[in-house]
């Protein structure tokens, strides 16, 4: 048994367009590369829906289960899950499995957005932008939940929702700005526990990755390197990386992964070893 379990997603998870998929391939394929292991293709590519999240979840409830069942395999066999995701709705499937087996894990959330709404408080309908309130059982994904909300760290958090807001005070969630010494504020905010990283490209600068969404003032990638390489200071139980898109534009030629390999090394050698 290998000491990493490589997972890449290929089902629908809320997508507004089909990039995230070929996203997920191209990392995959490069991370095969780096750590040596073949990875476990969870699910083929079907056409986007890009519809309300009801419709959304209704329809990737399957696939976002066999997900999770890979993952509940990889952790059981005592591997350290690294997963190219699609989108960030992908860790409600993952998450929950996640503290299951390490119910004392800090999930560091890296992402431009914290992903906390629910389905009362939506302002897009979008199935991504409710995904960490979902794992942390702010609302019934009928996917389980966990970690709870106590066990998040936000990185790069820069457009909220007023709704979003209000539970991030009602909780005090620690948000890690990345104006700041990132590097020890995470270290302080992990406090010694295990850590489980999910990567949502569009912490970064809008012009190094194609993603989704696009917010500036993002991390660059010593920045966020600099990061990755604070938290594997500590115990690293596994990583995901969702929202990197394939392409600039639906149709355009395959954008290498490159930057995110190189952001993330510090993790991978930290998992691998
Ligand atoms: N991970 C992301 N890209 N999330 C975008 C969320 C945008 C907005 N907050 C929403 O709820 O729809």
């Amino acid at each position: 048994m290998a000491a990493v379990a490589l997972t890449v997603y290929q089902g629908l998870a809320g997508d507004h367009n089909g990039r995230a998929l070929v996203g997920a391939r191209a990392l995959g394929a490069r991370l095969e590369a780096r750590l040596g292991v073949t990875a476990t293709v969870v699910s083929e590519p079907a056409p986007v829906l890009d519809t309300h999240w009801d419709v959304e979840l209704a329809s990737a409830l399957g696939e976002l289960r066999l997900l999770a069942a890979t993952i509940d395999t990889a952790l059981a066999q005592g591997a350290r899950p690294v997963s190219a995701l699609t989108r960030c709705a992908t860790a409600m499937a993952t998450l929950p499995v996640v503290a299951r087996h390490h119910p004392d894990v800090c999930v560091v959330w890296f992402d431009a957005h914290t992903d906390l709404n629910t389905p009362l408080t939506t302002p897009t309908g979008y199935l991504g932008g409710m995904a960490l309130a979902g794992a942390a059982g702010l609302w019934n994904t009928q996917l389980g939940s966990g970690p709870t909300i106590s066990q998040v760290i936000l990185v790069g958090t820069r457009e909220v929702d007023p709704t979003e807001q209000a539970v991030i005070d009602a909780h005090h969630i620690p948000i890690v700005s990345v104006d700041g010494d990132v590097a020890t504020a995470l270290v302080h905010a992990i406090a010694g526990r295990p850590v489980y990283v999910h990567l949502d490209c569009d912490v970064l600068d809008p012009d190094i990755v194609p993603t989704d969404y696009a917010a500036d003032r993002g991390m660059t990638i010593s920045e966020l390197r600099a990061a990755c390489a604070a938290i594997a200071q500590g115990t690293v139980v596994g990583l995901e990386v969702a929202e990197l898109e394939g392409a600039w534009h639906d149709g355009g030629s395959l954008v290498p992964p490159d930057p995110i390999l190189e952001a993330i090394e510090p993790l991978l050698a930290r998992l691998a070893g």
